[in-house]
């Protein structure tokens, strides 16, 4: 989803730089129109698309409150149990029969500013992380956000006195007792297994003896790996809409448009160059970036504290999460050695994850009478091969009825509202195959996955908005079928994405199951370019096999995503390959 930009590396500029200051004091409604030839570039188009789409948002927004005011009037389910629900408001509840395990979700449900807790799952460490004294509106406007189930913060925002929280009263105590000046919280974070873990057969007493009747050894070491791209997230602290662009040796390319306080996505690798602009002018940039390994996590941060002053009290509030979300990822950066790529704060995953604790390890489950084996192939990141998920004819006729439907040009996320063609980066066609009904094919195929991902089926229904209480909520997308002609491919990106600050329940893809519906041709491998083994320098590369599924998680179990998840379909080189998505969301679909 989230796409990689090009090898070419930018030296030099041909359009000037604008001081971010003349962009914050611009007035949009005025001259938007104002740096545009009429029709002479593609700049045009899409910037027709972009006010198309500010169009079409607006519109989005008045379905989100009607469906907002919808669910409540069917009044979907109980309430948080703990915690007594405010009643002014409309809430919209995520519970139903089918949503058990969303229970009680809150966003900020595994960090507490009260006493820390001992660790239940041990693949998890506690960490404590300190926040400076400004964070307290934005974490108060998180737990009153949590006590509401408040789903884009429009109550919160709407609101100049939240509601008191447990939470916020520890806070309020760390900072009378005791002589602190700073906020002092408690979670939880997932440390990357070590190297022995991975190879349990490994002996270190064999390698010892070895060395001592001088024989020679070869130490338990992570091979290191040949390709170096990573994923990048763009920050726009301002309170404005802003484009961001990759910028090549040769071309440029829009990247997407951040919305203010909020953030966009991409995998790229070190060197890129990426910058920002005003909305209404592409032609100049306000800040520019060369990548590196080193900061994965970049800002637009043009306001200066007297600017910070003039911002109304809901974009105060947003910028000051967004910094909350700066100060975390700091302390997350400490402790795990990786960066935080979430949205903090963010709960871990609610699915069930399959045990991956080291290289082949096997997992057998029974389902209609028949026993499928899942192969851990990689544990960073987590990646399992089910041989024989799906049957030779099965695969043929998933086949047939994606033809059937019609093959369109593959699309790429740029931004999180929206798509884009990137024929460099995604050269296949694709169509989407819509869960059917209970005798049909696809339906087959939901009903399966959901027993290979332990989830309830209910939960791989498409929502239908008229039938509000029973599938209102859905975490799986239509199954999308690629073809791949000789030559085209998918270079490395993440399949999760980057949701908006706005969205209390921060859904992404959590785990994507990808299905080989062939196998007669040649190329086309998928490859894990980052995953961690002692012995290739490529990563983990799967060769297609007719039948069999790849399980692999976007998520780790801290809640953060996995960066390390990265994956690309290497190129065709004859013949034709096809594949299916079936992509899983968490806690819910956006
Ligand atoms: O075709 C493959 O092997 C990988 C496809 C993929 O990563 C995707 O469609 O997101
Ligand atoms: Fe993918």
């Amino acid at each position: 989803m989230d796409h990689p930009s090009h090898d070419n590396i930018t030296e030099s500029s041909s359009w000037e730089d604008l001081d971010p200051h003349e962009f914050l004091h611009h007035d949009n409604n005025n001259n938007d129109d104002e740096n545009h030839d009429s029709d002479d570039d593609e700049t045009t188009s899409w910037m027709q698309e972009l006010k198309e789409h500010w169009k079409q948002h607006a519109f989005a927004v008045l379905v989100a409150i009607v469906a907002t005011a919808a669910a409540h009037r069917y009044n979907i389910s109980q309430p948080l149990s703990a915690v007594p629900t405010p009643s002014a408001a409309p809430t919209l509840h995520l519970y139903d029969d089918a949503h058990e395990h969303l229970h009680e979700y809150t966003r900020t449900a595994n960090i507490t500013f009260c006493d820390p807790w001992d660790t239940q799952d041990s693949s998890l460490k506690v960490m404590d992380f300190h926040l400076s004294k400004e964070y307290l509106p934005a974490l108060h406007a998180h737990s009153a956000a949590d006590l509401w189930q408040d789903v884009n913060y429009s109550r919160v925002l709407s609101v100049s006195e939240l509601p008191s929280h447990p939470q916020m009263d520890c806070i309020e105590q760390q900072l009378t007792s005791s002589s602190l000046s700073y906020i002092k919280g408690f979670t939880y974070y997932y440390p990357d297994p070590s190297i022995e873990t991975l190879y349990p057969d490994y002996d270190p007493t064999a390698e010892a003896k070895m060395s001592a009747n001088g024989l020679e050894t070869k130490p338990l070491k992570a091979a290191h790996l040949t390709f170096t791209g990573f994923g990048v997230k763009f920050f726009n602290l301002s309170p404005k809409p802003v484009l961001l662009f990759w910028d090549g040796r040769e071309e440029r390319k829009l990247v997407g448009e951040m919305a203010p306080f909020d953030s966009l996505g991409t995998a790229t690798t070190p060197g890129q160059s990426f910058s920002v602009t005003p909305i209404y002018d592409a032609d100049h940039a306000m800040a520019r970036w060369v990548v590196t390994a080193d900061d994965m996590t970049l800002y637009f941060e043009p306001m200066t504290d007297a600017d910070i002053q003039q911002l109304s009290q809901q974009e105060q509030l947003l910028y000051y999460m967004q910094k909350l979300n700066q100060e975390f990822a700091k302390h997350y950066l400490i402790h795990a050695r990786r960066p935080w790529l979430s949205q903090f704060p963010r709960p871990f995953p609610v699915h069930s994850m399959w045990e991956t604790s080291y290289i082949h390890q096997k997992h057998v489950y029974r389902d209609e009478g028949r026993d499928y084996t899942l192969r851990v192939e990689s544990v960073m990141p987590k990646v399992l091969t089910i041989p024989d998920f799906l049957s030779g004819s099965e695969c043929d006729n998933l086949i047939q009825l994606a033809l059937h439907e019609g093959m369109r040009a593959s699309t790429v996320a740029a931004g999180s509202r929206r798509t884009m063609r990137d024929g460099a980066t995604r050269s296949s066609d694709n169509t989407w195959l819509e869960r059917g009904n209970a005798t049909s094919l696809t339906d087959t195929i939901y009903r399966r996955a959901a027993r290979l991902l332990r989830l309830d089926e209910r939960l791989l229904q498409k929502p239908v908005d008229d039938e509000i209480p029973a599938h209102y909520h859905s975490i799986a997308e239509s199954l999308q079928v690629v073809r791949y002609r000789a030559g085209e491919e998918y270079t490395a990106h993440h399949d999760f994405v980057y949701p908006s600050q706005q969205l209390w329940y921060q859904p992404t893809r959590f785990a994507t199951l990808l299905l080989y519906l062939n196998d007669d041709f040649t190329g086309g491998h998928t490859v894990f370019p980052r995953a961690v083994t002692r012995d290739f320098h490529d990563g983990v590369r799967i060769r297609p096999q007719k039948g069999t599924a790849v399980l692999f998680y976007s998520m780790l179990p801290d809640g953060n995503m996995d960066d390390r998840s990265q994956h690309a379909s290497e190129p065709v080189l004859s013949g034709e390959k096809f594949i299916a998505n079936l992509w899983v969301w968490e806690p819910l679909i956006n």
